[in-house]
């Protein structure tokens, strides 16, 4: 960036940008939209607006002190976008100072969270990343009387189809909640029958300027973002719960020679979620519990789960590529070549009828040799988990190894080479699915009256 111009003059150049400003935040009660402020040394301002709808809303002086709370948490988490852009050695917080424990939970969220970014730029971000501290200590939060209602995130997949579904049976009162105008999400979302919320989200479109001149890009914590808009969401709607659907299996990466790991869903993972929900418990209202319903669950305990009803077949999908904001789609709901459809093929495969699974994707990926390399990743065979929301390889091995015994699957040209060329290698492993099935019930942060009543129709189910 040419830091002596401003304005029309302005130009982008990552290695001269020296400071990244968070500059202001504000949420308008009478309009529902909260505008989130950055810049780079004196360039034009980045403004990324968050609206949630019902507006206008009346709130009393501790609702708005929560809001203000919470505003301010996803002004510092959504920074994450524009920082990665030219990565600087300063970070400003202009406005209200933050104490150590904020400093720290944000250094962890973007150290974490820019781990596959940092990795694929050939970057080394770990101990670069200084928040400011400007105060010793913040004011706990206080409990605001919030509703027994929960916001669920929906992301047009099986997972939240999952937690919606389970939500509905043990009879939790929910609105299905999901972020940006992707149409396929609003079709899920109708189906569930339930209440639904759109809440909208607009990057900065200055910041797919930068991007075609040069910043430097790659995956972000997007969970991280997601989970902060729908906190806001919750205080002013004023609703006790934020839910999200992020598996078990979200919290182990990819395994990298000479590296070690890098998680591409790091802000879907068990030290994000206990990390955030307890931020915000701590520092922004006492009485709402941010968790995910499916943490105790392996991706394929998961899918199976997700096979017990058809209502969204014709309608759900996994495949990321239909959440793009800029360019293509697939046409029809799944590209079919990409790890997320390798993978959700394959978890499903063991617990859903052939014809079934066959016409939810339009094709029989594992009898395409083309797609060999593909499901390989996933196998982590000669190579890495992908950079993808997929299971563990273990997982993959164990639904693959399950294929190779079932006589509608065992010929078809993927399971029929892992049969032959990669099960043999694996004589030491225990390849049973049902050593995946089990659920853990140590590490999630689901309120107790919720995980009786879950943990109980899960085991009826
Ligand atoms: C849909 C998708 O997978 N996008 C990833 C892709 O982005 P791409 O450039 O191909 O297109 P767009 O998504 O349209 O984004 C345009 C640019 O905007 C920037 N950006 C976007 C969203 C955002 O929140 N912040 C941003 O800065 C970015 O510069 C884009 O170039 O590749 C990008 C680079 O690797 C990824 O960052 C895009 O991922 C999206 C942020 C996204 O929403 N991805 C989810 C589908 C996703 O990956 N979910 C993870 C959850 C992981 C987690 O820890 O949260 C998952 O399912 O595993
Ligand atoms: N646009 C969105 N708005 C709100 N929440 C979202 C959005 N996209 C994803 N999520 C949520 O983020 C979490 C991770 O998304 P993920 O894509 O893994 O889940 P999914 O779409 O439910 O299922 P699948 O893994 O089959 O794609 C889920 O809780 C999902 O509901």
């Amino acid at each position: 960036m040419n830091t002596q111009a401003t304005g029309a003059d302005w130009r982008f150049d990552r290695d001269a940008v020296g400071t990244f400003v968070f500059s202001r935040c504000s949420f308008d009660a009478q309009t529902g939209i909260a505008e989130l402020g950055y810049r780079f040394d004196d360039s034009p301002e980045f403004v990324e607006v968050v609206t949630v709808p019902g507006a206008p809303f009346t709130l009393d002086a501790e609702r708005e002190q929560a809001i203000a709370a919470a505003l301010r948490l996803l002004h510092l988490i959504a920074g994450v976008s524009y920082y990665k852009a030219a990565v600087p050695k300063t970070i400003v917080i202009e406005g209200e100072a933050i104490d150590r424990l904020t400093a720290d939970f944000l250094t962890m969220v973007y150290e974490n969270g820019l781990g596959e970014f940092a990795y694929r730029n050939g970057l080394e971000l770990r101990g670069e990343i200084q928040f400011p501290v400007g105060v010793t200590s913040e004011v706990s939060a206080q409990s605001l009387g919030l509703r027994h209602h929960a916001l669920v995130a929906i992301g047009g997949g099986k997972d939240s189809l999952v937690s919606i579904e389970s939500l509905r049976n043990i009879g939790v009162d929910q609105t299905v909640t999901w972020i940006g105008g992707s149409q396929l999400i609003r079709a899920c979302a109708e189906r569930t029958g339930l209440p639904t919320l759109n809440l909208g989200r607009a990057i900065s479109p200055l910041l797919f300027e930068i991007n075609r001149e040069g910043a430097w890009n790659g995956h972000i914590p997007v969970t991280a973002i997601n989970s902060a808009i729908m906190t806001l969401a919750a205080i002013v709607l004023g609703y006790d719960q934020v839910v999200f659907s992020n598996e078990r299996s979200s919290s182990y990466g990819s395994l990298i020679e000479g590296t070690g790991e890098v998680n591409h869903q790091w802000s879907k993972g068990w030290a994000f979620e206990d990390a955030f929900a307890a931020y915000v418990q701590d520092r922004i209202a006492a009485d709402l519990s941010y968790y995910s319903l499916l943490r105790p669950l392996s991706e394929l305990a998961v899918a199976r789960q997700f096979t017990r009803t058809d209502h969204y077949d014709a309608h759900f999908s996994s495949c990321n590529r239909n959440f793009h904001i800029l360019g293509e789609r697939p046409v029809n709901r799944w590209c079919g070549a990409c790890p997320k459809c390798h993978f959700v093929f394959l978890a499903l495969a063991p617990f859903m009828s052939k014809p079934r699974l066959v016409s939810i994707f339009g094709r029989n990926l594992l009898d395409d040799e083309s797609q060999t390399a593909g499901f390989d990743a996933l196998l982590e065979y000669r190579d890495h988990k992908p950079f993808e929301c997929v299971g563990e390889g273990k997982e993959s091995r164990a639904a693959m190894t399950a294929l190779t015994e079932r006589p509608e699957w065992q010929h078809d040209a993927i399971v029929q080479r892992f049969a032959r060329e990669i099960r043999p290698q694996l004589s030491g492993e225990d390849l049973r699915v049902s050593s995946l099935l089990h659920r853990s019930d140590d590490a999630h942060r689901i309120p107790p009256a919720v995980a009786d009543a879950l943990f109980a129709y899960w085991d009826r189910a």
